[in-house]
Formats: C-alpha cells, structure tokens, sequence
C-alpha cells in the first residue's frame, strides 16, 4: 500500500494537504483543477518535491527519507523521457543501469521490453529519428523493464491523438497487470480515467482526498469536480 500520512507540502505560497492511502494494484486518476497540485503531489511521492512534514510509507516504510532514485517507483513525464543523444536501446537500458553497463542477461531484457512495446528494430535510433508513439513506447519500455511496484505518469500522453492515446493507456494497462505495479496517472481527460483507472484521487483546494471509484465520482461528482469537468 502507498499511503501518505498526514503530508503538507508547501512550494512557496502554494500548499497542499494528503492523508490518504493507494491500494495495492490500484489504478488511480489524479485529476483536479489546473494549478491546483497535481504534478506537486507525484513530486512528493517521486521525491523531487520535499514535504514540510508527514510521511510517505510504501508497505509501511517510509520512503520520503530516500532519495529519488532510491524509491520504489518509475515516473514517465510528457517531455523529457529520453536524452537525445542516446540510442533508443540505450534510453531504455538506463532503466537498469545509469551507467550502461549491462551484463547479457540485462541487455536481453531491454530487447524483450522493446519487442513487448512494439519497437523491435528502432533500437538503434535515436529519439529524434521516432514518431510521438513510439517515443511514449520507448519511455514505457523503460517503465516495464524496471518493474517497480509504483508507476506515475504525469501525462505523458497528452500530446497523443485519441487512438494513439488509447493504445498507450492500454499498454499501460498490460504493463501494470504484468508487474503487479500502482499506477498514479495525472490526466485531464474523464475518458482516460474510464479506460484505465478504477479509482479518481482529486486535487483542488489545497486537498489532495482519497480516492473514490471512478464511476461513481463521475456520475455524481463533487463541486470541485462537477465546476472542473465543466
Ligand atoms: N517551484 C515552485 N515554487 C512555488 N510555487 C510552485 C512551484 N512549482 C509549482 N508551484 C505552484 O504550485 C501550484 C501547483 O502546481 P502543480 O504544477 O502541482 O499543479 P497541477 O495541478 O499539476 O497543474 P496543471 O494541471 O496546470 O499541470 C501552482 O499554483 C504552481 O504555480
């Protein structure tokens, strides 16, 4: 369970309040007004942005006190996912090993976790030489690869049309039923938290609540949701 216990987070003037808890395998939908602390709050849990107090517990160990890179997790951004200038094996293999030194069986994995997001044969490309797609699949590659038991997405598919956002949300379906992972995804779009997410965790007045079921909260949301869905 990922829980975070009576966090306040401050950035400035701007804060933000949690004491909620994320099942195991859960699928949860941040959503939530614009500005009003969406990205802060996968920050927290990620680890780039510090909480002025509370705790963040994964299977009740606190985790806030690690580094980010030390933490359960996997986070897929909409920008900044590779670095141009490695190969788009490379961009994936840093999910193992930063510094690139892979053992056979490792480099064998990141094959298997290109083949299993369709990009068999771009290996060798760089990003740039990729379409808007399979950059998302090279970032997910790397998401699957290193199987960590939290994903956090912080809509990486936002700039993708409806069908090709559609494929990206069910692979990260896939992903998640293979590896067991939580999934936290930003969005603001009703439609990907239908197709993905069983649960909504909305953000808005300096709240970040619980999560509640999707439906549900869709079909009767509160006002903060109904003014926000518009
Ligand atoms: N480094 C910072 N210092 C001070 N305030 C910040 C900082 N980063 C973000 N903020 C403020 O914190 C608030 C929450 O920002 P955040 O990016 O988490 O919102 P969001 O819900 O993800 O928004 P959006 O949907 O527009 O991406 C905003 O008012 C923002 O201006």
């Amino acid at each position: 369970m990922l829980r975070l216990e009576k966090t306040d987070i401050t950035l400035g003037s701007f804060r933000l309040q949690a004491d909620l808890s994320i099942a195991d395998g859960a699928r949860v939908a941040v959503m939530g007004p614009s500005g009003a602390g969406k990205s802060t709050l996968i920050g927290a849990v990620a680890g780039f942005v510090p909480l002025r107090s509370g705790q963040v517990l994964w299977d009740e160990t606190r985790i806030d006190t690690l580094a980010p890179a030390k933490r359960p997790l996997s986070i897929l951004f909409q920008d900044n996912n590779l670095l141009p200038h490695l190969s788009v094996f490379d961009n994936v293999a840093l999910g193992v090993d930063p510094n690139l030194r892979l053992k056979p069986d490792q480099r064998a994995a990141v094959m298997q976790a290109l083949a299993e997001t369709g990009l068999d044969g771009l290996e060798a490309r760089k990003p740039g030489q990729l379409s808007g797609g399979q950059i998302s699949r090279a970032g997910l590659a790397r998401v699957l690869l290193r199987a960590r038991p939290v994903i956090l997405l912080d809509e990486p598919f936002a700039a993708l049309g409806p069908a090709l956002k559609r494929q990206m949300l069910d692979l990260v379906a896939r992903i998640a039923d293979e590896t067991g992972a939580t999934v936290l995804m930003i969005t603001h779009d009703p439609g990907d938290a239908r197709r993905l997410c069983d649960e909504i965790l909305l953000v808005a007045d300096g709240v970040a609540h619980p999560p509640a079921p999707t439906e549900a909260l869709l079909a009767d949301p509160p006002p903060a949701l109904k003014a926000y869905l518009g």
